[in-house]
């Protein structure tokens, strides 16, 4: 079986119909899934995936704790407590599974064209890989959904308009949780209330927040330990909330001895997952984390990612106060579409791309 880490070019364009296979074909079979065994989260000890609790009034300090220990060890977390009211979450599935069902010829209209980030149909990532992913997608910008739906619903109408109501309104709620996620995170970096707000890097990675969605259907699968929903990776923006169906499906990889930990789907919780630029924008300190999405043998699942990350013209640098007294920036600036070049170049999807950027310490050798 070839790699799966070779050029998709060949793989045929034609969708495929999840709801009538039997069995998972040669094209959507994935080597070295199994490589390291899945395991489900455990109530309490190291696999206990670390939950952050924005609500009850709790002491701010101990949120800012336990995020800086999530941050750093896990580069993830479920989050809850947090004041979306459970209803948009409810809307929001609702109106994808709506989508999701629509006839072949009216998600094709909207069909993700050669070099494009956004439009419905396999993630921009898959160019990379032999095998398909047992998963439809749909990706665009999250302030822009009117234009972009109109691809679906040319002439708009009801549907139209109910579905656009409800995507806006995740995006008004995700947007706000995501700016109070930032200084949650930039608390437990150790930065004080008075940085947050007037130091003019944190000021502006807060105001100038860009949101993209990516909408996933992962289908009941007939024969779900040969396939993959969505392959490991890391996601490269800053962070993504995750709102996921009641069926489980997310994991994050541990290391020692490597383990896939799936995460649980608490009804209400978001999971956050750091992504590569947060871990530059820390200096290393906080990690990104390598995740996939597993597929189900009795049940459709959907998951929501809501990528927040910086404007594209944005050179994102470790934060002065994320550098130990004295130290000096580990990486060079980037802009996230130049970080998403240097990522495409790497050999896998993750944050050892950010390899490339490391400003090398004083004494290396110059080659
Ligand atoms: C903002 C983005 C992050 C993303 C690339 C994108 O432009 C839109 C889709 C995102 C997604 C979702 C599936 C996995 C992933 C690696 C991919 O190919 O598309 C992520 C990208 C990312 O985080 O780099
Ligand atoms: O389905 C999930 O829970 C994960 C989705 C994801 O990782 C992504 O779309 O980048
Ligand atoms: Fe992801």
């Amino acid at each position: 079986m070839p790699s799966p880490l070779t050029s998709l070019a060949a793989a045929p364009a034609a969708n495929f119909e999840f709801r009538s296979a039997e069995h998972v074909p040669e094209t959507h079979e994935w080597p070295g899934l199994h490589d390291h065994p899945s395991v489900e989260a455990a109530a309490a000890g190291r696999d206990a995936v670390p939950v952050v609790d924005l609500g009850g009034g709790g002491d701010p300090a101990a949120v800012a704790r336990a995020v800086a220990r999530a941050a750093e060890e896990w580069g993830a977390f479920l989050l809850v407590g947090h004041g979306v009211p459970a209803g948009v979450a409810a809307r929001v599935e609702e109106q994808i599974a709506w989508l999701f069902a629509l006839p072949a010829a009216d998600k094709d209209r909207a069909g993700r064209r050669p070099g494009e980030m956004n439009g419905y149909g396999r993630p921009p990532y898959a160019v990379r890989f032999s095998r398909l992913m047992w998963s439809e997608g749909y990706t665009f910008a999250a302030a822009a959904v009117r234009d972009e739906f109109r691809r679906v619903w040319p002439d708009g109408g009801d549907d139209y308009h109910r579905f656009c109501e409800v995507m806006e309104e995740h995006h008004r709620e995700m947007m706000a949780l995501g700016g109070r996620l930032v200084d949650v995170l930039f608390r437990a970096l150790g930065l004080t209330d008075e940085r947050i707000a007037a130091g003019e890097t944190e000021r502006k990675i807060r105001e100038s927040l860009t949101a993209t969605m990516h909408l996933n259907l992962y289908p009941r699968c007939p024969e779900p330990e040969r396939a993959i929903g969505l392959a490991a990776h890391t996601d490269s923006g800053f962070f993504t909330l995750i709102t996921q169906s009641p069926v489980p499906g997310l994991q994050l990889l541990r290391r020692g001895p490597d383990r896939w930990v799936t995460v649980p789907a608490p009804p209400g919780a978001f999971a956050v997952v750091l992504g590569d630029l947060f871990q530059l924008l820390t200096n290393g300190r906080y990690r990104s984390a390598f995740h996939r999405a597993v597929v189900n043998g009795d049940r459709d699942r959907i998951s929501v990612p809501y990528f927040l990350g910086p404007p594209p013209d944005m050179k994102v640098a470790p934060l002065a106060a994320a550098l130990p007294p004295g130290g000096k920036p580990a990486f060079r600036s980037v802009t996230w579409p130049e970080y998403l070049g240097v990522k495409g170049k790497a050999s896998g999807f993750d944050a050892s791309a950010l390899a490339m950027l490391q400003v090398p310490e004083e004494g290396d050798k110059k080659v």
